[in-house]
């Protein structure tokens, strides 16, 4: 038996290590990074902890073994063996089943894992990235409106020498009828064409936004051949669509080429050939896209001048807009099919706005509120404008009502003394024109020397911010500090000004901003990357092909479509709303919690079998093959499989639970229940040998055939079937990430078999069994009714001492205690840094330029105050230091902070503050 479990070992060692490679190199193809390797990390060096105990017992048998003159093949075979015992061979297969069953309850609730290892990880899930359009609002947009423009055609007025100012015509919601539209009916023409559509089994499919378009206006389309079973032949015959009003039976246009839509574009463009026409002007160019974007692609004189105001205006309300122009191009049918695209979308003509309602999902709010409540940071990330972005984060709750909301800018042009962009903060007015909450900690000083022309009405209130931190600074306010923060929103082109010109100021701009709008595929992508660099756990949730890479870089990419995003993202659920992503996440920690269970409990019966075996060579003796067999095949395996059986907690905690195994309180545990059951086992075994009916144990002589039965190795493994039942028990955690154990039947329907059937084993065995399992008699009942009591006495420690100690004790009270004094070490930062602030503004504040400048200095003093509050509190989680960050984060360290050199020079600490002050 002992050699067949060395060579069994050897196998599983092979085994293990193929799969791991495999493993690995698979994923570092599929997702480049390892998803859950803190955890990994730390359960390769919890097994080097449990290979160096066995190591000790290695030495320890063979000391023992050669004092008591066992033959050299006897004591290589038990070294080796005390290997096997340490090291659970089966650990690997044990740790997957929290997995399997998360993965399988995932399943049942429609979300389609195809990284199952990525389960433990969405357990420390900390920050939420959200797409917008298609995951928080509706897929299916809703037509609002049009606002066409009128404006002087551009070849006439050219033509004519003048040109006239372009406006805005009133809104209409009737597509149908081309009369009422400027330039007949244009802008109808291009909405009715200028799309991605395709007709599969005789339905038009395509980009949800294009269809309702398409279908508003009542157009018909044929696509080249009409006949559906001849539909393949489109693809080998290039063929134009053919596009026809309702209005004009005469009349129909033809697609001649298409450039597709592009997120990083923001736009698309379709060649139109009007056949009808024998004239030049026969070929017209179609383009629609973000308003930013169309506007930078027109002649400015067809553009009104209030175009910004208007587009703002909707986009503040929570409008989706798109903007549509027109070229007329001058070349035939060849030089069109092949003309770059660059070059025929430039000085086009505005014809209007398309105005989309942007509806949020009824489930979106209670999710994300949850998820709030859960302390789980939310963040928009969408392509959509800044405002309507804004607008729709207020309605779903990611940015709270309570809190302020500024958006950076910069100015494109204009640069600071170091050559650097210039950036603006204004304060966001909410879409209702509600009033800003106040807080009594926290107030704005108004100035408004760095505010650029925006007008009254864009939804933006000009301020360059102060925020003062109360004063003193107590654990008690820091906490409400925290808590009346303010919100940040951004868009693309001033995230990628600040990636570049402004490096040291990413980590706190994604530590407090929570609206990213305009941003492309890639820099979503850097978004998520930054947020991981600054220790968040990151999930993102999205369902465009603009989302993929920022899927595939979250450490849980959750995809709520079936398309190109389900492939870059682990997860995909069939039910394309954001209830998925509690879900995930409350299933993650509970699969990361039973992980850590099942890994304490394989450790726990390894060191209990380890304790008895080590002090079963004390006299030579070892346990018997039944008896081996009867723990490791039917109480440690079926206990293993059964743990993870316990459901995920209905309810989404407060706190993610513990993602380190190597932590004081994982350690404690283990070490703590190693004691208490080797003290068990340590009176049972001397306690036996001191009754009188006892037999000593003779241990073989040279090759003799050893008799492995003996007394007081049956009465260890009598107490220890108990000891293995209770660690079981103990470590099945229930609330709050699991549900409780009676929501475990088959757990609990075990553990009441194996209790009793353990109690026959020990107290009235038949003698068939006793044999079988190679126990001897203990003829004594008291005793048998001691070696039960002891193992109850054992139960009730064990359980005490992991409820009241370490889940009471070291995961609640100390834990929490030493984030207090980390929150502390923050503290006595902050005075000092206020106490510098309050002088110089009370010293001279005559002038609001003064203010602004030494405003600015104040942000290097408290930026570079909060670096060497950071350095000081290294030891603290990474946590703190985002808290830290929250705090130093007003908004003013924003605008004008020091450069990359300086700001590197100041960060010796406070010395050189005082210098710079
Ligand atoms: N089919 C389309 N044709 C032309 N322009 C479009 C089309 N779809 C979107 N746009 C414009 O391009 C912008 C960027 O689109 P993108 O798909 O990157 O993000 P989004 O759909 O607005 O938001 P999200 O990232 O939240 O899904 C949109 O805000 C819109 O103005």
């Amino acid at each position: 038996m002992n050699d067949i479990r060395i060579y069994r070992l050897g196998a599983i060692v092979l085994r293990t290590a193929y799969s791991t490679l495999k493993g690995q190199l698979v994923r570092s193809i599929m997702y480049p990074k390892p998803v859950d390797f803190r955890f990994t990390k730390d359960l390769f060096k919890f097994i080097l902890f449990l290979a160096c105990i066995s190591g000790l017992g290695f030495v320890y048998t063979i000391a023992v073994m050669i004092m008591r003159a066992n033959t050299l093949r006897r004591i290589i075979v038990r070294s080796l063996d005390i290997i096997t015992i340490t090291v659970p061979p089966a650990l690997p297969a044990a740790m997957s089943v929290g997995i399997i069953n998360a993965h399988i309850r995932l399943k049942k609730k429609q979300i389609f894992c195809i990284s199952p290892s990525t389960i433990n990880t969405c357990g420390a899930i900390n920050v939420v990235c959200f797409d917008k359009t298609g995951t928080l609002t509706e897929d299916g947009l809703d037509f609002h409106k049009v606002r066409p423009v009128k404006s002087t055609n551009i070849a006439k007025s050219k033509e004519k020498g003048k040109t006239e100012s372009a406006e805005f015509l009133e809104e209409t919601t009737d597509l149908t009828s081309r009369k009422d539209f400027p330039f007949d009916g244009e802008l109808v023409k291009a909405i009715a064409t200028c799309h991605s559509l395709t007709r599969i089994n005789g339905v038009l499919l395509g980009d949800p936004l294009d269809l309702i378009l398409f279908q508003k206006t009542e157009w018909t389309m044929e696509e080249g051949i009409g006949d559906i079973e001849e539909e393949t032949q489109r693809f080998d015959n290039v063929q134009p669509s053919i596009i026809k009003p309702t209005d004009d039976n005469t009349a129909e246009y033809s697609v001649i080429r298409q450039f597709t839509f592009s997120s990083s574009l923001q736009r698309m463009s379709v060649i139109v050939f009007d056949p009808k026409k024998d004239r030049p002007d026969n070929m017209v160019l179609y383009s629609k896209g973000s308003p930013e974007m169309i506007l930078s692609l027109c002649d400015p004189s067809t553009v009104p001048e209030d175009y910004l105001t208007r587009v703002n205006a909707y986009a503040q309300h929570g409008f989706r807009l798109i903007a549509v122009a027109r070229r007329s191009l001058d070349m035939n049918f060849n030089k069109a099919s092949k003309v770059k695209r660059g070059a025929v979308e430039c000085d086009l003509q505005m014809l209007g706005l398309i105005v989309m309602e942007n509806r949020v999902k009824p489930v979106t709010l209670p999710v994300i509120n949850q998820l709030n409540r859960a302390n789980i940071r939310t963040v928009m990330v969408t392509g959509d404008n800044l405002l309507t972005g804004l607008s729709v984060a207020r309605e779903c709750g990611i940015i709270r009502p309570s809190k302020r909301a500024f958006l950076v800018e910069h100015i494109p042009g204009e640069v600071d003394e170091y050559g650097r962009t210039k950036l603006l903060i204004k304060q966001s007015v909410s879409s209702s024109d509600d009033v800003i909450e106040d807080d009594a900690s926290v107030s704005i000083s108004m100035c408004s020397s760095t505010w650029k022309g925006s007008s009254e009405n864009d939804g933006f209130s000009p301020t360059n911010t102060e925020v003062e931190i109360p004063n003193p600074v107590t654990s008690e306010n820091l906490s409400h500090l925290i808590a009346s923060s303010y919100h940040l929103a951004i868009s693309g082109p001033t995230f990628a000004v600040i990636v570049h010109e402004y490096p040291e100021l990413v980590d706190k701009l994604c530590c407090v901003c929570d609206v990213f709008a305009r941003m492309a595929p890639d820099q979503k992508q850097l978004l998520v990357e930054q947020l991981q660099q600054i220790d968040y756990t990151v999930a993102m949730c999205g369902d465009g092909a603009n989302d993929c890479a920022a899927l595939k870089a979250a450490h849980a990419g959750i995809s709520l479509s079936d398309a190109e995003a389900s492939i870059a993202a682990p997860f995909t659920s069939k039910v394309p709303d954001i209830r998925c992503v509690p879900t995930v996440i409350s299933e993650g920690r509970a699969a990361l919690v039973t992980s850590f269970g099942i890994f304490k409990y394989m450790a726990g019966y390894s060191l209990t079998q380890f304790v008895t075996v080590m002090h079963l060579y004390w006299i030579s003796n070892i346990l018997t093959d039944g008896q081996f067999m009867f723990i490791d095949v039917f109480l440690i395996t079926a206990f293993a499989l059964l743990l993870g059986n316990t459901p995920a907690s209905h309810r989404l905690a407060h706190t993610s639970p513990p993602t380190r195994l190597l932590s004081i309180a994982s350690m404690t545990s283990v070490i703590g229940q190693l004691i208490i059951i080797g003290v068990t086992q340590s009176i049972v075994f001397f306690s036996t040998s001191k009754q009188s009916w006892f037999i000593p144990y003779k241990p073989p002589v040279d090759d003799e055939v050893e008799d492995k039965r003996s007394m007081q190795g049956t009465a260890l493994f009598s107490v220890s079937m108990f000891q293995y039942i209770t660690l079981a028990l103990v470590y099945s955690k229930g609330p709050p990430y699991r549900g409780n154990l009676w929501s475990n039947k088959p757990l609990c329907v075990l553990t009441t078999f194996t209790t009793l059937f353990c109690l026959y084993i020990v107290l009235w065995p038949a003698d068939e069994l006793r044999t079988l399992l190679g126990n001897v008699e203990i003829p004594d009942m008291r005793f048998r009714i001691f070696i039960v009591a002891l193992a109850a006495v054992n139960a009730g420690f064990s359980y005490a001492f992991e409820t009241f100690f370490v889940d009471y004790f070291l995961l609640g009270y100390w834990e929490r205690y030493k984030k207090k004094r980390s929150i502390e070490a923050i503290v006595d930062y902050i005075p000092s840094n206020d106490h510098i602030r309050r002088e110089s503004t009370n010293g001279i504040t005559s002038s609001r330029t003064e203010t602004t400048l030494l405003s600015n200095e104040n942000q290097q003093l408290h930026m570079t105050t909060t670096k060497t509050a950071k350095t000081e509190t290294q030891q603290s989680s990474s946590l703190f230091e985002r808290i830290i960050s929250r705090i130093g984060a007003e908004p003013t360290w924003i605008m004008s902070p020091p450069p990359p050199q300086s700001s590197r020079e100041s960060s010796d600490g406070l010395e050189s503050l005082d210098r710079t002050f």
